[in-house]
């Protein structure tokens, strides 16, 4: 079983580092004969318009849209789940190129600015019931989109509750009325349409790696229905093997 990550720009290292934990080998992609070498692909979080540069550079659209039809398991996080949405909304003037596949219409920059990223817990019971462990998840959100609307064929995967009058963070100019909360919004921040995955948070920079497990389940059930006959090797590079429940406790690991 491969795993490649796209390794243009972004959090790569720390997916594969991810990965690493679960006793896998991630390969990091840059060209289009790399690609081919893999049975999922991760395409992490960063910032999409440049990472769509380069991938334009390197000619990988093609390559990559060709992917993601072939039915292979495909994960993105943050600026991946923009290259993933067939529609994406508040992009810099002139628009960037999309992967697509994922039907729904992602919004880039839905929670603010860089300043007004944020880590809170979520609720993913689609996780807790394949993954077990806590009920809750820590989202790292880094300028993080947020999807707008989904297509009939996409399953949501988890929200985060946004209160109507809230401001996510206040400043000097804004102050938080918490006393006057509005009913919330559920802003969708995690979603999956068959062999697509994504999150619009970071999974890649907690201890917990549910999300890579859940993902290479996917990867794994994917290689299986594709060469029936034949049985999957995992590349081991360390002691822990996939599915295994961490013990560790879910912080950044840039605290650990
Ligand atoms: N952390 C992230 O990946 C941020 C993505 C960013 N909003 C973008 O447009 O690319």
């Amino acid at each position: 079983m491969t795993v490649g990550v796209l390794a243009l720009q972004g959090s790569f290292n720390e997916h594969i580092a991810a990965l690493r934990r679960l006793g896998v080998q991630g390969i990091e992609i840059r060209k289009v004969e790399q690609l081919l070498t893999v049975s999922s692909l991760i395409i992490p979080g960063g910032e999409s318009t440049t990472m769509a540069k380069l991938a334009e550079y390197h000619n990988l659209f093609p390559a990559l849209r060709e992917f993601v039809k072939t039915g292979k398991p495909v994960w993105g996080t943050c600026a991946g789940l923009i290259f993933l949405a067939d529609r994406a909304v508040g992009q810099k003037e002139g628009g960037q190129e999309l992967v697509g596949g994922l039907d729904c219409t992602v919004h880039r920059n839905f929670f603010g600015s860089q300043i007004q990223s944020f880590e809170a817990d979520i609720s993913v019971p689609l996780l807790t019931s394949k993954e077990g462990g806590a009920e809750t998840f820590r989202g790292v959100f880094i300028r993080a989109p947020a999807v707008l609307d989904v297509g009939p064929d996409v399953e949501v995967l988890a929200h985060y509750p946004v209160p109507s009058n809230k401001v996510l963070y206040s400043s000097s100019t804004v102050q938080i009325q918490e006393e006057d909360a509005l009913p919330e919004t559920n802003v969708i921040v995690a979603v999956k349409q068959r062999n697509l995955l994504a999150t619009a948070f970071h999974p890649e920079l907690t201890a917990d790696t549910r999300w890579h497990s859940y993902f290479m389940k996917m990867t794994t059930e994917m290689e299986e229905e594709a060469t029936s006959s034949t049985s999957s090797t995992i590349v081991s590079v360390g002691e822990s093997s996939v599915g295994t429940a961490q013990a560790k406790p879910d912080i950044p690991i840039y605290q650990n």
